[in-house]
């Protein structure tokens, strides 16, 4: 089965390239750009991986990532985490950015988009790894904030497949973002929201009604309405679903508790993808092994999860088709 599972040609459609950042690359950056991390080895950073809820985890988040200074750390970033996601069998990868978080410490937008954009021309080259970009607003910081950030990104918006809401859920609901969303669309831009994580079934439907996404990031907390449950699976709404993220941030205590299996039945149209990799224990291949194990799930099962991701995710038509074959030799 972990043949198979790492042969299965894998599209991830919910990951933070700030969240790939591996407690060796964190140390070595620290070294390079003079940056104090009140850490001393590598041990002691992963032994702080220890969270109780989402914010838990934000706090690390954002402390890790301020050893990013240059456009270099950040090629060197994505890079790293492009080679180790193509040895697992990824093929795609759509990396959420925040670059709100950059900015507050001083770190320009075009460092950010520079490094990540030669990376991500290198993976197409280097690694035959296709990549599309989401440029994220951290829902916690002001509605105007994004807005800027959207006006500030035009030297890139050709760039950007897509805008995406992220960071502390509760009590920032989607609609907050209403005008962000909507200018976003009026640029051609496609919209995506993380909703349901740790927040209530109510800001999954106003993702759907005020910031019309064409994807839900987690989505897990819809069990609780049947009436949402029904609308989803009838629009076949992608759901982007990260099981270690949902464990190591308690969203579930054991993973054989996960709504997945709930969800698989309930017909949604579900993926599975890492979110934060270097912090939660694992990639792409770790998070399908994780689920073998727990639910005990078919090849059949993996298959359908590997084709949804395949064709919800924003790529050429011939890459698609590419992929499509891919996945059908391995039936
Ligand atoms: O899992 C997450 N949830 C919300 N915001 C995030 N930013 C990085 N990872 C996450
Ligand atoms: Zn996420």
């Amino acid at each position: 089965m972990r043949d198979f599972l790492k042969a299965l040609p894998k599209a991830e459609l919910h990951l933070h390239i700030e969240g790939t950042l591996e407690p060796e690359l964190m140390m070595a950056l620290a070294e390079r750009n003079g940056v104090r991390l009140p850490y001393a080895s590598v041990e002691e950073v992963r032994a702080a991986y220890d969270f109780s809820d989402l914010q838990s985890f934000l706090d690390l988040y954002f402390q890790g990532m301020s050893v990013l200074r240059t456009a270099q750390d950040f090629e060197d970033l994505a890079m790293d985490y492009f080679r180790r996601a193509a040895d697992e069998g990824v093929v795609h990868v759509e990396l959420h950015v925040d670059p709100q978080a950059h900015l507050a410490r001083g770190v320009e937008l075009a460092t950010v988009m520079e490094g990540l954009g030669r990376a991500r021309r290198r993976a197409e080259r280097e690694l035959d790894l296709s990549t599309a970009m989401i440029l994220a607003f951290l829902r916690d910081r002001p509605a105007e904030e994004a807005l800027d950030l959207l006006e500030r990104a035009a030297p890139y918006w050709e760039t950007l497949d897509a805008v995406g809401l992220d960071s502390a859920e509760v009590g920032n609901p989607p609609a907050k973002f209403a005008e962000a969303f909507r200018r976003a669309s009026a640029l051609g831009l496609a919209r995506v929201a993380h909703a349901g994580e740790e927040g209530p079934p109510d800001y999954i439907r106003e993702a759907l009604d005020v910031l019309d996404v064409c994807r839900v990031d987690h989505g897990v907390r819809c069990l609780e309405d049947p009436t949402l449950v029904a609308r989803l699976r009838d629009e076949a709404m992608v759901l982007t679903v990260c099981p270690l993220s949902n464990l190591r941030l308690r969203v579930v205590e054991r993973l054989e508790d996960h709504p997945l299996p709930a969800m698989l039945e309930a017909g949604l149209n579900l993926t599975l993808n890492s979110d934060d990799p270097a912090y939660f224990g694992g990639g792409m291949l770790d998070n399908f092994l994780a689920c073998r194990r727990a639910f005990g799930w078919s090849r059949e099962v993996f298959l359908g999860l590997a084709s949804n991701a395949i064709e919800a995710a924003f790529m050429s038509e011939a890459r698609r088709a590419e992929l499509r074959e891919r996945l059908a030799a391995c039936r």
